[in-house]
């Protein structure tokens, strides 16, 4: 009786299961996919239902190199998640980053640093975010840091004279570069890596911000159990951005313990006078005037400004040692033009064609920021690029396929200045210019891009000027090919050149 009764229940299981659930699985993914809006945005199969795959190519460091694959291969247009869709033309490119663009910052950005200027998406907030930070990019704001720069270069300048003509990674060098003019030009502190030739600490938990952030972000309960596990390695990892941020909030008390803020005008100053007059009015204080705020907005300043002019500079002083006429070329043209004077203004050397060329073209084929810059279309929906997508959908374009639109730049993937010089001759330069993204485009473009232009024209004239450079090592290429966490980063994590006196 027993034996029957379970065989009975077996078979009516087997019974629901094939006559209910299979064909009730079916029916549900037959009308997901009749009724999925993005059906017939092209990509790979498995993108219709899940973009868990792209998780994966992200942690490897492939995002970008495999979004430009998908889309030589589907075309401007490629689907990668049941709600993402990547852009490649120029069309898209005005649409989504253009002037009055109605796509908001995507929600992965809450995951892209501290809560500043750089990471909020409210259109509002943003509003009073960067009213308070903009005058600290005017002309007279970066002609203030300028000194900064040249006195960083020097210092840079001193360890190179000691390490010629021996194989040297140039990578931490001009990391301590970057970090001491964001430092000492935005918070007062330079964090002592040039001073002391040492890298410091600081920048090892730079390297680790982001994937912490953004683990936390994907992977919230995976890294709440992580907490727990009493291992050193995963429980410095997960404290990279907290050790980060104190670097900043002590450079921060430093400066409220040796300046009075209402004799200055730089971005610590502004931001505590106009915290100092709330208060005294007894206003409530938005966040971004609270001393965290303050020193959230300083951290995501010092994270924008390091590794992304770090990385430039050592993908172009390797992309001149791979192309030595550049570097001779560029030599000319400054000696030429400043005749045996030692120093030089940035003034002085911002028009010269060469340098300029050289820079333009370091920014096209190695994008500090290769990958997409994620938007959200609006609730109602909108047409990118002739493609029609409800509300809701991330989409993007990236500076790898942007950059390297194989129509306007002939032989996209080398590295060849006289591109730009040529461009500027034969009018076609402005056309190139629209297809360059690495600083973004449209409102929230980089606040940082004349500062970086002129620390990264200044930096190249230095070196270029002083020094012969070529590869120091077998390795050195399979070492700079491009990975990406948002930022470029070099694959080996390092880039050894030989640099002796010219
Ligand atoms: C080669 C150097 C640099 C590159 C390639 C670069 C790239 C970018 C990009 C692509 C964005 C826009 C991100 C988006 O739309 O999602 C951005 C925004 C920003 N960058 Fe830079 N950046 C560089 C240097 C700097 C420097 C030196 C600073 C200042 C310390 C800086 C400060 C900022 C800020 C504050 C924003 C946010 C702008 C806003 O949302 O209004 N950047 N940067």
């Amino acid at each position: 009786m027993d034996l029957l009764a379970s065989s009975s229940a077996k078979i009516s299981w087997l019974w629901v299961l094939t006559h209910i659930v299979a064909p009730g699985l079916v029916l549900s993914g037959l009308y997901t996919y009749l009724t999925d809006p993005l059906k017939r945005v092209p990509g790979p199969f498995i993108a219709k239902f899940t973009g868990a795959w792209m998780l994966y190519i992200d942690l490897s460091g492939q995002r970008s190199a495999t979004v430009h694959r998908l889309h030589k291969s589907y075309g401007p247009a490629v689907r990668v998640g049941p709600s993402e869709v990547c852009f490649a033309s120029p069309a898209a490119l005005k649409e989504i980053y253009g002037a009055n663009s109605k796509y908001l910052k995507a929600p992965v950005y809450d995951s892209l640093g501290f809560r500043s200027t750089f990471t909020t998406r409210n259109r509002d907030e943003y509003r009073g975010m960067k009213k308070r930070i903009v005058p600290s990019f005017s002309s007279t704001s970066i002609s203030e840091i300028e000194p900064i720069v040249h006195r960083q270069l020097d210092l840079l300048v001193k360890s190179f004279d000691k390490r010629v003509d021996q194989p040297l990674d140039v990578l931490p060098w001009f990391r301590m570069l970057a970090l001491g003019v964001v430092g000492e030009g935005f918070a007062d502190d330079s964090f002592g890596g040039l001073e002391n030739e040492t890298l410091p600490e600081l920048l090892n938990h730079i390297d680790e911000v982001f994937p912490v952030l953004w683990t936390k972000w994907m992977f919230p309960l995976t890294t709440a159990i992580l907490e727990y596990v009493p291992l050193k390695s995963i429980q410095s990892f997960l404290q990279a951005a907290p050790k980060f941020k104190k670097y900043c909030s002590d450079a921060y008390q430093k400066y409220l313990a040796t300046h009075n803020p209402s004799d200055h005008h730089d971005l610590i100053a502004r931001m505590v006078n106009e915290q100092k007059e709330l208060q005294k009015k007894g206003e409530i204080l938005p966040f971004h005037v609270t001393d965290d705020g303050i020193v959230q907005e300083l951290t995501n300043l010092m994270f924008a400004g390091t590794d992304t002019t770090g990385t430039t500079l050592t993908y172009l002083f390797w992309e001149l040692a791979r192309h030595p006429e550049w570097i001779l070329r560029l030599r000319e043209e400054i000696n030429e033009a400043l005749q045996g004077q030692d120093t030089f203004s940035y003034h002085e050397i911002s028009e010269f064609p060469v340098l300029d060329a050289v820079i333009q073209e370091i920014l096209r084929v190695r994008p500090a920021g290769p990958g997409g810059l994620p938007r959200f279309t609006p609730e109602e929906g909108a047409v990118v690029d002739g493609v029609a997508l409800p509300g809701r959908v991330i989409i993007s374009c990236q500076a790898m396929s942007s950059q390297r639109e194989p129509t306007i730049f002939e032989d996209p993937d080398r590295f060849n200045p006289q591109r730009w010089l040529d461009g500027e001759k034969n009018g076609n330069a402005d056309m190139m210019r629209e297809q360059i993204l690495v600083f973004g485009k449209g409102a929230r473009a980089c606040l940082g891009r004349r500062l970086a232009t002129m620390e990264l024209k200044c930096a190249a004239a230095t070196v270029a000027r002083r020094y012969n450079v070529k590869i120091g090592s077998p390795t050195t290429d399979n070492d700079m090919e491009m990975t990406d966490h948002f930022v470029l980063i070099p694959k080996g994590g390092k880039c050894l050149l030989e640099l002796s006196r010219a």
